[in-house]
C-alpha cells in the first residue's frame, strides 16, 4: 500500500507539486501519467523521502519510507536508472544490493536472468551499458530484496518494444500476487496495457484520477462547435468542463452532451454541432485533461 496525503512541493516559490493526494493498493498497478515537468518524479522522491516535502506526507506500507527497516526488502525503487555506478560490472552492482539489502548472493543470478540481462552483458562495466539495459539492471536491484511495492520512474525509457512488453507482464505479475505497483510514464500508451489505475497529474495538480474503466468511461466526450470559438470556450471553461481544440475550429469536451449544451446555453452561445466525439479513449482523456497544464 502507498498512501500519499496531500503532498505538495515548493521550489523557491515555484509550485512543482500541489495538493497530491492518492493511493495505491496491494493486487494493482498504478499508473502515474502527466506530461514533462508536471511534476511526477518530485511526486516519487517524496514518497521514497528523497525530496522533504513543503506540505502533506506519504507512506509506504504504513510508515514513511525512511522509517521502514531495510526498506530493500520491502520496497523496489528504480528512479534515476542512469544514475549507476559506471565503473563497475552489472554483476557487481547487484552483488553489492544482494549485501546491503541481505539477500542470498544466489539471488544475483536469479535476478540478472529474470530481467533479461545475460552473463556476458552483465560482466561488462555499466559505463557501457544501453540505457535499456541501465533498466533492466535497476528493476533486478529493485526487485532483488522481493519487495512487495515497487515504485518505478518512467522504467520504459529507453527498452525497446520487446523489452516494453516483457516489462508489462512483469508487473503484471507482481501486482497479481499482490504486489503494490505504481509506475510513471508520460506516455500513455506505456503503462496503458499493463495499469489497472491511473492518477493523471498536470502542472503539479491531480487533473485525473479512477479506475481505468471508470476514465474510459467518459473518455470519449464530446464534440462541441459553435458559431463564436471564443465564447464557447469560456462558457465551457466558466462551468468547469475541461475542453480542448480538436484543431478544426470545435472543442473536445470531458463531460456530457447535456452539459456542455447547457454551458452553451446559459452563455447565449449558438451551437452548430454537438455530438460524441469519435474519441481515442485514454489517449483523448489524457491530453484534454493535460491540454494547457503543460509548461
Ligand atoms: N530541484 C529542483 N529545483 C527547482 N525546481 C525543480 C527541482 N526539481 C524539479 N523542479 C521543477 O518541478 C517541476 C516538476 O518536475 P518533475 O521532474 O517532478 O516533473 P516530471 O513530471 O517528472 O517530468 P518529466 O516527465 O519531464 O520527467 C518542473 O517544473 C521542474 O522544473
Amino acid at each position: 500500500m502507498i498512501e500519499v496525503e496531500r503532498l505538495s512541493k515548493r521550489y523557491r516559490g515555484a509550485e512543482a507539486v500541489r495538493d497530491v493526494t492518492f493511493r495505491c493498493a496491494p493486487g494493482t498497478v498504478t499508473g502515474f501519467l502527466g506530461p514533462n515537468g508536471a511534476g511526477k518524479s518530485t511526486t516519487m522522491r517524496m514518497i521514497c523521502g528523497l525530496t522533504p516535502p513543503s506540505d502533506g506526507a506519504a507512506t509506504v506500507l504504513g510508515r514513511p519510507y525512511r522509517r521502514i527497516a531495510n526498506p530493500g526488502r520491502h520496497v523496489g525503487v528504480l528512479l534515476d536508472a542512469a544514475a549507476q555506478h559506471a565503473g563497475r560490472s552489472g554483476r557487481e552492482v547487484l552483488a553489492l544490493t544482494a549485501r546491503t539489502v541481505g539477500v542470498e548472493q544466489r539471488r544475483v543470478g536469479e535476478m540478472l536472468e529474470a530481467v533479461g540481462l545475460p552473463a556476458k552483458a552483465a560482466r561488462r562495466r555499466v559505463g557501457a551499458y544501453s540505457l535499456g539495459m541501465r533498466q533492466r539492471l535497476g528493476l533486478a536491484q529493485a526487485l532483488i530484496g522481493d519487495p512487495k511495492v515497487l515504485i518505478l520512474d518512467e522504467p520504459a525509457n529507453g527498452l525497446d518494444p520487446e523489452g516494453i512488453f516483457w516489462m508489462r507482464s512483469l508487473l503484471r505479475g507482481f501486482a497479481d500476487r499482490g504486489g503494490t505497483v505504481l509506475l510513471s510514464s508520460h506516455l500513455l500508451r506505456e503503462v496503458e496495457a499493463v495499469a489497472d489505475r491511473f492518477v493523471v497529474i498536470a502542472g503539479g495538480r491531480i487533473a485525473a484520477q479512477g479506475a481505468k474503466e471508470e476514465l474510459l468511461g467518459d473518455a470519449s466526450g464530446v464534440l462541441v462547435r459553435a458559431t463564436d470559438p471564443a465564447a464557447l470556450h469560456a462558457a465551457l471553461a466558466g462551468a468547469r468542463l475541461p475542453s480542448r481544440p480538436d484543431g478544426t475550429g470545435a472543442y473536445l469536451v470531458q463531460g456530457s452532451a447535456e452539459a456542455a449544451g447547457h454551458a452553451a446555453a446559459r452563455a447565449g452561445v449558438v451551437l452548430t454541432e454537438l455530438r460524441q466525439a469519435n474519441g481515442n479513449g485514454l489517449e483523448e482523456l489524457f491530453l484534454t485533461l493535460t491540454h494547457g497544464a503543460t509548461r
